[in-house]
């Protein structure tokens, strides 16, 4: 894993489009900003022109048709849900050519389903980012398609790097790669929902509950990242002989929790895998 920050000269002399500028869309055109890609180098498209026009106001940035991006970008990000993808990419299709360069960040569509649909021997990488690409603290999960070339998968590094840190993997991991990090923060703020209504539970206020329940994910999310210890050690220095965290664990285990977290991803896993087929 590492972080990179464009280079000058890419940023000078390539445009990005984003295509489908919802949530993740949004939030990796914001990174990009942030990371100092000028706004005149980044074209978005939308389904709304109310959507265009927002992120024209709120980015300064260029709103145009995915047939315009298509011919003006070199660097082409989808950013649609699976079930819109083959509707994108016939749009998409008689404006490219096989210079551009193709970043899809759907879950489940393969490369080489998109490289089927546009001109042959375009490069396509596919690209599992998350939502904490908004603070920069993103994960993006990366492997190229058959005519992605060395240069084409340091490019995408290079974008999604400015956002956090990026994995290559080998493409035939990339819907365990999906459940495990493309989703992964949602299982964490379903642990804080559920932990906050347990300390409105046990009386506290609920905000107090909330901050309370934040710090200790933020405080356990830097430790797990810094100390280099296993989780298990890290556990047992909570866990005290005779004390409170061992009664918890103990309920923790006795309610499954373990064996529900490894049925959850196994689930998210076989999603990704039946989104492949573009399946609603
Ligand atoms: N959310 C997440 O955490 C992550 C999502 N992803 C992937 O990112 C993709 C988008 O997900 P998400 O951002 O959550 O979904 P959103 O629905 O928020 O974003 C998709 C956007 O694409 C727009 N759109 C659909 N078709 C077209 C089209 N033909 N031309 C232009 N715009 C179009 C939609 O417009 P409209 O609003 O009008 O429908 C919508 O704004 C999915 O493939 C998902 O698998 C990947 C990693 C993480
Ligand atoms: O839920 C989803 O399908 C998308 C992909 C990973 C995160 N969100």
């Amino acid at each position: 894993m590492h972080t990179h920050h464009p280079g000058e000269v890419t940023r000078m002399t390539q445009t990005v489009a984003v295509l489908g500028t919802g949530k993740i869309g949004e939030a990796l055109l914001s990174g990009m900003i942030r990371a100092g890609w000028p706004a005149s180098a980044l074209l978005v498209t939308t389904r709304r022109a109310d959507r265009a026009a927002e992120l024209r106001t709120r980015y300064g940035v260029d709103a145009v048709t995915n047939a315009d991006a298509a011919k003006r970008a070199d660097t082409l990000i989808l950013a649609v849900k699976p079930q819109d993808m083959d509707r994108l990419l016939d749009e998409l299709a008689p404006h490219t050519s096989a210079d551009r360069l193709v970043i899809s960040a759907a879950a489940g569509i393969t490369t080489a389903t998109i490289e089927n649909r546009l001109p042959p021997g375009t490069p396509v990488v596919r690209v599992m980012p998350n939502t904490p690409v908004l603070v920069d603290e993103g994960m993006s999960v990366i492997s190229g398609g058959s005519h992605a070339t060395a240069g084409h998968l340091a490019h995408t590094e290079e974008i999604f790097g400015g956002v956090g840190k990026t994995l290559r993997v080998p493409e035939s991991q990339q819907d365990a790669a999906t459940a495990l990090s493309g989703s992964g923060p949602a299982y964490f703020y379903f642990l804080v929902e559920a932990m906050t209504d347990a300390g409105i539970l046990l009386g506290l206020p609920r905000a107090q509950a909330h901050d309370l329940i934040v710090q200790a994910a933020i405080g356990a999310a830097v430790m797990l990242r810094d100390s280099g210890e296993h989780p298990v050690k890290l556990r047992e220095a909570v866990t005290s002989p005779a004390g409170t965290t061992i009664n918890a664990i103990r309920e923790l285990e006795n309610h499954g929790v373990r064996a529900a977290l490894i049925a959850a991803l196994e689930a998210a896993r076989d999603r990704s895998r039946e989104l492949a087929s573009g399946n609603g």
